[in-house]
């Protein structure tokens, strides 16, 4: 994906856009054999393998090209890091896979001399505004500086060349409106330049288009309305604890980034699965998940300059990684079709009705959660998780066919909802913890908030070595105003997805300009977050600014817009916290804040995402200290295909339950 669909993936995977061009769609099974072919180049490419940097190379390039810090307490724009060189191969892999027109095996000659005859096109008259020649190098060394300068320099609709492609970056929210909304049947993903597909994510939501898009999308809906959303708040709480009475339960240094992947892995391979990645087969689902994960991980944080039909060992081992959590994703759709279909007691052939007591005490058994280093935490039983409402969904609404999803696309969007749900909430929840402890007393409020709410909670530990953990559940959410504010502060000032891309799918005028049919515009968040025309103190980290009368942005010349706005915008489709649906709605207040997309192409996780991160914000503030490193500067943003930060290595501190009698309610408490 490009920086431009942040979500979709985290690995520069081939442009899908030039995959398609001129191509029927392929089959689970052809997927599959390509993914094969590429297993079996590994030998013969093995021999070129050359080492690669490790994470520490990676930590200490980074943390040492750091000079500056953040001036005030307040200020959170440190400028973005220094590239370094691995930054500067990704992001330039990016570009250079929209002219090698990378397929997932062969390179299409068609689509090589289709990118040709692009990169020489005649840029067209009417073509907006731009920074002359080719900007491709420039945006790759460091694209968040590149669209602030670009901004400044040329304005809010800006032409520009970048790898030969035309591109225009925006960030005008009527624009953005426009694009994004009011006419996003003239926008598709398909084609947009930089956006990548991967073979992990397939043809699902995230990359699909036109009716195939809009089935998908209505047999997914109902998974992420309110009720279901809901009942996944069980599978956070659990992965919470889980780190808070695990890793996080003595003081410690935690590179949180690492922790809160784990953590998002776990919570949504639950959300998805339910108990059959928890139960007997867990350790073969997890280990093919976790597999999978870790080469698409690699792919976006080294320098990952190939793409994915390469025949190099990398590509190979997450061809072959991908493949095996196929067979697993597979395997459990089958059996979980038939367990469907079959009542309990015949599944597992016990016939003799005398025995079904006995299954369904096992069954109950095997609902209670082991919680490491800790007390006892009887999760609540749970509903059904969403591989039952996928395969649930019929496509009855209207202009439904009626029928289900095939096994190839809840593949698919199985995949796609792992893919497009885990680091995006990853990297939300490490930004939400390093300005917890950049801001103690942001991070006492929130503590208060949820004690106030939940509780003390439950135990774990003796007298006044005991911590308490209090466990929100779905409810309690919208309960949490502060911390809730804190979740959306922490996306305005870094949204996981920073720019998000589209297509012109013909001919069209955007912005007063002409544009031709494949033309990629660029929605650039970050941009429209930080813009000090429509924010006070654009760059403060201000939670409050989210619960004064009239929400944010406060510009009087916003306000007005934003009224006009919310009458006819679409309502995301999924269900957020109450004053995060006000805030998420079309483009946002005054039309500047969109960390989930707009309109009908609008993040299907919205909802789920926003109690994820009010959950664990709650839980984590009220559990533990974060203090950031002494002579360490605060976390700078990375912009790679998302916006991650580069270091957030925090010094975590348990609040004993002595310590928190000593300084009260929501008090820091010093334990050491
Ligand atoms: C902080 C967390 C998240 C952020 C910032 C985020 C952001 C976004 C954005 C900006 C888009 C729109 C992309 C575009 O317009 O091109 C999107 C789409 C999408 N997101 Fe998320 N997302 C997050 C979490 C999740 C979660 C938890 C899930 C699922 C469990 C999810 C699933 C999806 C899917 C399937 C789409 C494609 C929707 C479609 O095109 O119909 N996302 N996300």
């Amino acid at each position: 994906m490009s920086a431009a669909t942040a979500p979709a993936s985290r690995g520069f995977a081939p442009s899908r856009a030039l995959r398609c061009r001129g191509r029927g769609e392929e089959t689970a099974a052809v997927a599959r054999s390509r993914r094969v072919a590429a297993r079996d180049l590994v030998a013969s490419s093995r021999r070129f393998e050359r080492p690669r940097a490790t994470a520490s190379d990676d930590a200490s390039t980074s943390s040492s090209s750091s000079s500056s810090s953040s001036s005030s307490s307040t200020s959170t724009a440190p400028p973005a890091p220094k590239p370094t060189p691995e930054d500067i191969a990704s992001v330039a892999a990016f570009f250079l896979e929209t002219t090698a027109a990378a397929t997932a095996s062969v390179p299409l000659v068609g689509d090589v001399a289709r990118a040709f005859a692009r990169a020489f096109e005649p840029t067209p008259a009417d073509f907006p505004p731009g920074p002359p020649g080719d900007a491709a190098v420039e945006l790759a060394a460091d694209p968040i500086a590149f669209i602030v300068k670009t901004q400044r320099e040329h304005g809010d609709v800006v032409g520009l060349r970048l790898a030969g492609e035309h591109v225009v970056l925006v960030s005008d929210p009527d624009v953005v409106r426009d694009v994004a909304i009011d006419r996003a049947d003239l926008f598709v993903k398909e084609g947009t330049a930089f956006f990548p597909g991967s073979s992990l994510a397939g043809e699902g939501l995230l990359v699909s288009d036109g009716e195939k898009w809009a089935r998908q999308r209505r047999l997914s809906n109902p998974a992420f309305r309110a009720a279901a959303v809901d009942a996944y708040a069980t599978a956070m709480t659990r992965a919470g604890e889980r780190l808070l009475r695990g890793p996080w339960s003595a003081r410690t240094i935690r590179d949180a980034y690492a922790d809160f992947n784990d953590l998002t892995l776990e919570i949504v391979a639950d959300a998805l699965f339910g108990a059959d990645v928890r139960g007997a087969r867990a350790k073969e689902i997890n280990a093919a998940i976790a597999e999978a994960f870790e080469f698409f991980g690699k792919r976006s944080s080294s320098g990952f300059i190939v793409p994915e039909w390469a025949p190099t060992p990398e590509n190979a081992g997450y061809a072959a990684a991908v493949a095996r959590l196929d067979d697993a994703v597979y395997a459990l759709i089958a059996e979980r079709r038939a367990k469907r279909e079959k009542p309990r007691y015949e599944r597992l052939e016990l016939l003799d009705e005398d025995r079904e007591d006995e299954f369904v005490e096992e069954e109950e058994e095997e609902e209670e959660e082991e919680v490491p280093g800790g007390s006892s935490s009887t999760t609540p039983s749970r509903g059904p998780d969403l591989l039952d409402r996928l395969l649930d969904a019929r496509d009855d609404g209207d202009g439904g066919d009626g029928g289900g999803m095939t096994d190839a696309s809840l593949r698919d969007e199985l995949m796609t909802l792992m893919v497009a749900g885990q680091e995006t909430s990853a990297i939300l929840l490490s930004w939400c913890c390093a300005l917890l402890a950049q801001h103690p007393e942001v991070a006492e409020r929130c503590a208060a908030e949820a004690r106030a709410v939940l509780g003390d909670g439950s135990g774990g530990g003796d007298g006044d070595d005991e911590i308490e953990i209090a466990s929100p559940t779905a409810e309690n959410v919208g309960e949490m105003k502060y911390v809730e504010a804190v979740v959306l502060e922490t996306m305005r000032l870094y949204p996981p997805a920073y720019m998000v891309g589209r297509c012109a799918a013909r001919d069209v005028v955007v912005g007063g300009h002409s544009l031709r049919k494949g033309t990629t515009i660029l929605i650039a968040p970050y941009l429209l977050h930080r813009d000090a025309r429509r924010w006070d103190d654009p760059d403060a980290f201000d939670p409050e600014r989210w619960l004064r009368p009239g929400g944010a942005p406060k510009k009087s010349e916003s306000e007005s817009e934003s009224e006009s706005e919310s009458a006819t915008d679409d309502r995301p489709m999924t269900d957020a916290p109450p004053m995060a649906k006000g805030a998420l709605r079309g483009t946002g207040p005054g039309g500047v804040y969109l960390p989930f997309g707009a309109g009908p192409r609008v993040c299907i996780g919205t909802g789920f995402a926003m109690m994820e991160a009010t959950i664990l914000v709650a839980m984590i503030a009220s559990t533990v200290d974060l203090k950031t490193l002494p002579g360490r500067a605060p976390p700078r943003p990375r912009a790679l295909i998302t916006l991650r930060p580069d270091n957030v290595e925090l010094d975590v501190i348990p609040k004993r339950r002595g310590a928190r009698a000593r300084t009260g309610v929501g008090g820091v408490a010093r334990s050491e």
